[in-house]
């Protein structure tokens, strides 16, 4: 049974709160993104290891890049080609599970914060 798109009602309820703690829609894509700096690589790994664990219970699966201690996530929902349920319920158990990781808002370039982490690089 494939996923139906997220209906406009529940995007209207659901996106805006995920979009205050720092997802940001992809331009160009129906997806949502968020890009996460923590401590050092083994926090980044043991939230990308509880992140998979939570992805693999529900079946649904981040796009998602990590160089050091970031984590870049885009979450859409490829059976739909764009945003469903399973999008929101990921990205809210991603939220919980990330705690107090410093969040990037710039989506420019990925690697432009992990210059910034260590002094002295790029
Ligand atoms: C066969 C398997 O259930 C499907 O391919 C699942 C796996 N994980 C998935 N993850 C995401 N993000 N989108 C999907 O459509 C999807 N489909």
């Amino acid at each position: 049974m494939s996923t139906p798109p997220l209906s406009e009602d529940a995007r209207a309820t659901a996106l805006p709160p995920l979009m205050e703690t720092g997802w940001q829609p992809v331009p160009g894509r129906d997806a949502i993104r968020k890009i996460w700096r923590f401590k050092g690589f083994s926090e980044a790994w043991g939230f990308m290891s509880r992140a998979a664990l939570a992805a693999e219970r529900l079946n649904h699966h981040p796009e998602w890049f990590n160089a050091f201690n970031i984590v870049d996530v885009t979450l859409t929902t490829h059976d739909c080609g764009g945003l469903s349920d399973l999008d929101v319920k990921l990205a809210n158990r991603m939220d919980k599970l990330a705690g107090a990781a410093a969040v990037e808002h710039d989506h420019t370039s990925r690697t432009a914060c992990l210059c910034e982490t260590r002094p002295g690089q790029g």
